[in-house]
């Protein structure tokens, strides 16, 4: 994994906005996050989250595993060959399309061990096509960890999982990542695992400050405005 120097600023928005035709869907946004921070970013459904990822991914994309909100899985190919798919920059594509059709051991057990702790290894032949939301979640995260970059960016990575494996899946996202910026509806998650919280509201930054200084109540809140 490459990494990057602590302190170092990786993302940098500066009096930035952003419109859809008329719409203005961000307003005037300023911001630094540095190497090292894990950013939860939260607000209310509309509020930019999904539209301030995008501005920032293209600052660290070849440092930066990302996790749509959609998966962005191929539902026709096998869990196998999907996770398979986050790594294909690491080699030459002759080697790539040789893995993807008759897997090579390596590649085999450091894909099964992955999806071994997602919880999905009796899945690694099925096409993806045929599991259900919360399986095909941990696919997306399961690629999304076998680009083994220091960065990570994931758009409601775990909102389709149950209490415990959400919980389980971001504390395996945070340990593999040196920096993290990712969108959460569940307020508890964004305080409890996270040292920075943005808040978005009407595409306002509402709140940007330590996930220590904020309670469960003032992110209520925020949604109830
Ligand atoms: N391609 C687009 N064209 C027009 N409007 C768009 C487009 N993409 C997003 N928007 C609008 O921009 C606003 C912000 O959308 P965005 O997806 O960033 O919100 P979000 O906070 O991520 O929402 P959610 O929690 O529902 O995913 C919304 O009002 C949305 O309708």
């Amino acid at each position: 994994m490459t990494s990057v120097t602590s302190a170092e600023v990786l993302f940098r928005l500066q009096g930035h906005s952003v419109s859809h035709g008329r719409h203005r869907v961000l307003h005037d946004i300023n911001l630094s996050i540095y190497a090292g921070e894990k950013v939860a970013l939260i607000g209310p459904s509309g509020a930019g989250k999904s539209t301030l990822l995008d501005c920032l991914y293209p600052q660290q994309a070849a440092y930066t595993a990302l996790c749509p909100q959609q998966g962005g899985l191929v539902d026709i190919l096998s869990v196998y060959q999907n996770i398979y798919m986050g790594g294909l920059e690491r080699h030459h594509a002759l080697y790539n399309l040789w893995n993807l059709l008759r897997p090579r051991p390596a590649d085999k057990a450091q894909v099964s061990e992955l999806t071994r702790l997602l919880g999905i290894d009796d899945k690694l032949w099925h096409s993806v096509d045929k599991l259900s939301g919360g399986q095909r979640q941990r696919v997306a995260i399961g690629r999304a960890l076998f680009r083994q970059q220091p960065i990570f960016f994931g758009d409601e990575p775990v909102s389709a999982l149950d209490p415990t494996q959400a919980e389980a899946v971001l504390k395996m996202l945070i340990d593999r990542h040196q920096t993290l910026i990712v969108t959460l509806h569940n307020r508890r998650l964004a305080l409890t695992h996270f040292n920075r919280v943005i808040a978005l509201r009407d595409g306002f930054i509402h709140y940007d400050g330590a996930a220590a200084d904020l309670s469960e109540q003032q992110l209520d809140a925020l949604y109830a405005q």
